[in-house]
């Protein structure tokens, strides 16, 4: 491990980093106690009316809204232990030169996944490599690692020559201090003028071309192979070569003790890794990828610092590792940390943010908040590790048996020696792991399709903090899915995740609050038990509205004292909620579609993620990890950019989405009659107010299933199937005796 120097005068040195609570802390927590007071109150309310139910129905739904409120106050629970100690951070990289000399700066290994060239196009994962090579940091300590669980060609020519590219792109964003590192975010935003901007995109451009021809004919021109080394590169793709069947192929693209920029500079290494596949053993998906690459880079560089990132994260600022260090080189925190966390940030976000694709809770506001305990959960892209993380805990180390792997193991032989060559393909090879504690003691964690959330929870529970840094300029920015279903894909797959968390020994509750505290126990449990939202929503959006066209009143009347407490409690959730999404730079109308997905997972992908797990953990099927596609079709990008929604697919998980909103519709229809027709609604109300808040959520549902004639319209089977659905339900509500 490199050891930092730090200048003599430490003691005295100026700050690099202040924390301190955000002012709304004090808000919360009063207004915590108030919020607990009335769920106290509501169940009160739950035990007088189920004892003063008389009939079978009355009771029955007295006790499934009970049901309903217990998990909403759990999820209230949980959601407390992000607001009790809010916590911001500022740094002052501009101090750090004071305290370290650039030459002692620790080394620095970026890993890149990428999976399929086809769902996630090489010349995107070429752009986020060159943005984060670009990195205003001494190049000769920047390692960039690609993994290529797609074992393709393709993948490795974009690279040849992004490695060739990259010689110019460098220099040219050095000296022109440039801040959109990534070529393609440069190019779209052509403000200003640099010298030889015009030469450098047409270089661009043609790289570009190149490497789009050969993915669209699926194989490389003989005459784009330009040496030797190359051919040799691409020989391995034999006959028998499949993506689930092949040697491990380890490529040294550029080596920063050789290769120099087109003015003399060293080049940062640039490898490319695509691990040995075998049917015969498990790869573990993204988790098994950077394992191998935790192992490959320990023989090849061994920084003490490793950066994971998502192929489609590229780095949206060049000053990302000063902001870091200025966190990883203070010794008051050092002997915990574990990781520095960025939160996700994306880029092409429809204004109003229709799928609430930015996940505001998850990626910025929660961290935050348990930023003022031990620090966020990994998100899986945009976090620095400190090596050492990954082998034990902070007092008790796990170390692998072979000393090149340690984390403390400095590297002396030349990154292209044979030796080296040997070794990196050894720990690449696809029986590596067996029979080793790769994956439950050391490295990042199996056994979840949430690998990221599963791999912090077990650094927390071992005793490492981790920090949590939002800078104003977004660190890194990445694709989001432009379709629902695709984004409801994305979800179900978080969800099974989060169960497989849930039902393992590392249950945030249980064995979580145990080496954590409770409040940390709580934090991880908001995500873990995210599909249990599934419940109340499920209830609140089909039975008070049922019982409304059978004209029985389940909630208080107006009139009634009782009722004030459910518009307290209703109100008083969704304002707090939109105050903090606002609070972190939401728009209102963000905030809208954001609560409206947020039901929308509610009734689809969190109860289809929590089938998919029961079925996989009968041991009857499972798709593992179903890789989001970042290639956008451009109709439906168009509709995107316009804020329609994209159903056109047709998914079972819109059949719940339709039917709910056919079910109100009928409701608040029939009760704006009774209304009319002089009936007394006074214990209705609540009811009719929430089917109307219901209709109004449906809008895009409606449109799509009337009068949209796009094609991303609602496909014909589930207009059917949900409409007869919901009339069928309707029809049974009416011919319950409601005496
Ligand atoms: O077998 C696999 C599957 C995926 N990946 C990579 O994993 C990353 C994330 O995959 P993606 O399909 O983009 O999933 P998302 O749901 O968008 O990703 C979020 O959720 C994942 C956990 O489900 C985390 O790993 C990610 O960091 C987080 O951004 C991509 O770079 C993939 O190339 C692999 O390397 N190997
Ligand atoms: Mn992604």
């Amino acid at each position: 491990m490199s050891t930092l120097t730090p200048h003599p005068a430490t003691a005295a040195a100026p700050p690099l980093h202040t924390s301190h609570l955000l002012r709304r802390c004090t808000f919360n927590r009063a207004f915590a106690i108030i919020y607990a007071s009335a769920i106290v109150a509501l169940l009160y309310y739950h035990l007088l009316t189920l004892r003063h139910s008389t009939t079978f129905i009355s009771s029955a739904t007295a006790a499934t809204f009970l049901v309903a409120d217990l998990v909403l106050a759990f999820m209230w629970i949980t959601t407390t232990s992000f607001r009790l100690f809010p916590t911001g951070r500022k740094v002052f990289p501009e101090n750090l030169v004071k305290v370290l000399d650039k030459k002692d700066f620790p080394a620095l290994d970026i890993f890149i996944c990428t999976a399929d060239p086809y769902k996630e196009p090489p010349m995107n994962v070429v752009n986020t490599a060159l943005s984060l090579m670009a990195y205003d940091y001494p190049p000769e300590k920047i390692s960039v690692y690609v993994s290529d669980d797609g074992g393709s060609e393709l993948t490795l020519f974009a690279f040849f020559e992004a490695a060739k590219f990259a010689k110019i792109w460098l220099p040219f964003c050095r000296d022109n201090d440039i801040i959109d590192r990534c070529p393609e975010a440069f190019f779209r935003s052509n403000g200003i003028a640099f010298p030889d901007r015009t030469k450098i995109k047409a270089m661009y451009e043609k790289m570009k071309i190149k490497v789009e021809s050969v993915v669209d004919r699926g194989n490389i021109n003989s005459e784009y192979i330009t040496n030797e080394d190359e051919q040799k590169a691409f020989n391995k793709w034999n006959k028998g070569f499949t993506r689930h069947q092949h040697p491990a192929v380890i490529q040294v693209l550029l080596e920063s003790k050789q290769d120099n920029d087109i003015q003399g500079h060293p080049m940062p290494n640039l490898i490319y890794v695509s691990r040995e596949k075998n049917k015969a053993s498990p790869h573990n998906f993204k988790a098994g990828a950077l394992n191998t690459l935790l192992r490959v880079s320990a023989v090849l560089t061994n920084a003490p610092i490793v950066l994971t990132q998502d192929c489609d994260m590229y780095s949206n600022d060049p000053k990302t590792p000063q902001q870091m260090l200025c966190f990883y080189v203070d010794q008051s925190i050092r002997h915990n940390l574990g990781y520095i966390q960025f939160p996700q940030r994306f880029q092409g976000i429809n204004k109003a943010d229709i799928y609430g694709s930015e996940y505001k809770r998850l990626y910025v506001i929660n961290p935050g908040g348990m930023d003022g305990l031990k620090g966020p959960c990994y998100v899986g892209s945009g976090c620095f590790f400190v090596r050492r993380v990954f082998f034990g805990g902070p007092s008790l180390p796990e170390l692998p048996k072979l000393h090149e792997l340690r984390p403390d193991y400095i590297v002396k032989k030349p990154i292209k020696s044979q030796e080296v060559f040997d070794l990196a393909h050894e720990v690449a090879g696809s029986n590596y792991e067996s029979n080793s504690t790769w994956g439950s003691k050391m490295g990042f964690r199996y056994g979840s399709l949430s690998e990221d959330f599963f791999t912090g929870l077990h650094q927390h529970c071992r005793g490492w903090k981790s920090l949590f840094f939002h800078p104003k300029r977004p660190a890194f920015l990445g694709d989001l899915p432009i379709s629902l279903y695709d984004a409801l894909n994305q979800n179900r797959r978080w969800c099974i995740g989060l169960l497989e968390v849930v039902f393992s020994k590392y249950n945030p509750l249980t064995f979580g609050s145990r080496f954590m505290g409770p409040l940390m126990g709580l934090a991880y449990a908001h995500n873990a038990f995210w599909p249990i939202w599934s419940i109340p929503i499920y209830i609140y959006s089909f039975l008070p509205q049922l019982a409304l066209i059978n004209r029985v009143p389940v909630f208080p009347k107006v009139t009634d004292y009782w009722f004030l407490l459910y518009v307290f409690l209703f109100f008083g959730a969704y304002i707090q909620d939109c105050l903090d999404f606002m609070l972190a730079q939401g728009t209102f109308q963000q905030w809208w579609n954001d609560q409206r997905m947020f039901l929308i997972r509610g009734l689809s992908s969190y109860i289809f993620g929590f089938i998919e797990f029961s079925i996989k953990h009968l041991g009857i099927a499972s798709k593992g990890f179903h890789v989001t596609s970042k290639v956008v079709d451009n109709d439906q990008s168009k509709r995107y950019d316009n804020g329609v929604f994209e159903f056109g697919v047709p998914s079972p998980m819109f059949v719940p989405l339709a039917t709910v909103a056919i079910v109100n519709l009928v409701a608040f229809v029939i009760g704006i009659l009774q209304t009319l027709m002089g009936g007394n609604v006074n214990g209705l109300l609540g009811q009719m107010f929430l089917s109307c808040f219901g209709l109004v959520n449906s809008w895009p549902i409606y449109e799509a299933m009337v009068w949209r004639t796009d094609k991303g319209k609602m496909p014909r089977v589930i207009n059917v199937t949900s409409t007869s659905l919901g009339l069928i339900l309707c029809m049974l509500a009416m011919l319950v005796p409601n005496a």
